[in-house]
């Protein structure tokens, strides 16, 4: 079960994801995405949605960190929130399948732990990569039995909203790693390279990059908004 990871020990993955309302958002462009990333020699990639996974492993040989986003009226749990996400992925067989790993309830008032034990039931030996936004969630999904953390959620909950996984020279990232046993993923705002080997740096497992890579409507902001603030400087 942790061949995959020991695989991805070291590397970057590359996640290639547009949503419904993203200029990207075609199964098509992201498994060309992964192409691109693999190129530049990415290990890894991350994505959403059975059509896009099953794209982009025609595409590439690389293992996928699935997920599927889907929004619940009764929850604020998007990230392969019930069983009937993980059964949709189980078609595609990502290598490994990522999931909200907070401590919100999930939809139907299931606990995170109901979650987690109707899987290992359904599919014991699938790898399973939480997503949390803090160390508690972190432990949590170790005792879960969890094969891997990743920091994705930080800064996505109402509990932790404003905050960012580089601040303070990554100290979530830090406390989620002295915190558990299991390999820590870095996820979520790593924006530079440098930010990226800052984070192996400090004992990250593996990286994943998104939007720096991804979405080019985010790096086209970073431009703009760059320039601003050098002409606002120059005025
Ligand atoms: C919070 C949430 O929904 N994160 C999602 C999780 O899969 C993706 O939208 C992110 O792109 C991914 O986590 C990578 O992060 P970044 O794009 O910041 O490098």
């Amino acid at each position: 079960m942790q061949t995959i990871l020991n695989e991805l020990k070291g590397k970057l993955v590359v996640s290639c994801q547009a949503l419904e309302d993203e200029p990207l958002h075609s199964a098509f462009i992201m498994s060309r995405m992964a192409v691109a990333a693999a190129q530049g020699g990415a290990s890894g990639i991350r994505a959403n949605s059975v059509v896009d996974i099953e794209a982009i492993k025609q595409q590439v040989a690389l293992p996928v960190i699935g997920i599927i986003k889907r929004d619940y009226p009764d929850s604020e749990v998007y990230i392969t929130p019930t069983l009937r996400e993980v059964d949709e992925l189980m078609q595609v067989a990502p290598e490994i399948i990522a999931l909200d790993a907070t401590d919100r309830m999930r939809p139907g008032g299931l606990t995170l732990s109901e979650l987690v034990e109707q899987i290992r039931a359904r599919y014991p030996s699938v790898v399973l990569m939480a997503d949390v936004s803090g160390v508690a969630e972190a432990k949590t999904a170790q005792a879960l039995g969890f094969d891997c953390v990743g920091t994705t959620l930080f800064g996505y909950t109402p509990a932790t909203a404003g905050h960012r996984l580089p601040e303070e020279d990554c100290r979530l990232l830090r406390e989620v790693i002295a915190a558990v046993s299991v390999p820590v993923i870095a996820e979520g705002n790593v924006e530079t390279p440098e930010l990226a080997a800052r984070c192996f740096a400090l004992g990250a497992h593996a990286v994943v990059v998104g939007g720096a890579i991804t979405r080019p409507q985010q790096i086209t902001a970073r431009f703009v908004a760059a320039i601003h603030a050098q002409s606002t400087d120059g005025a």
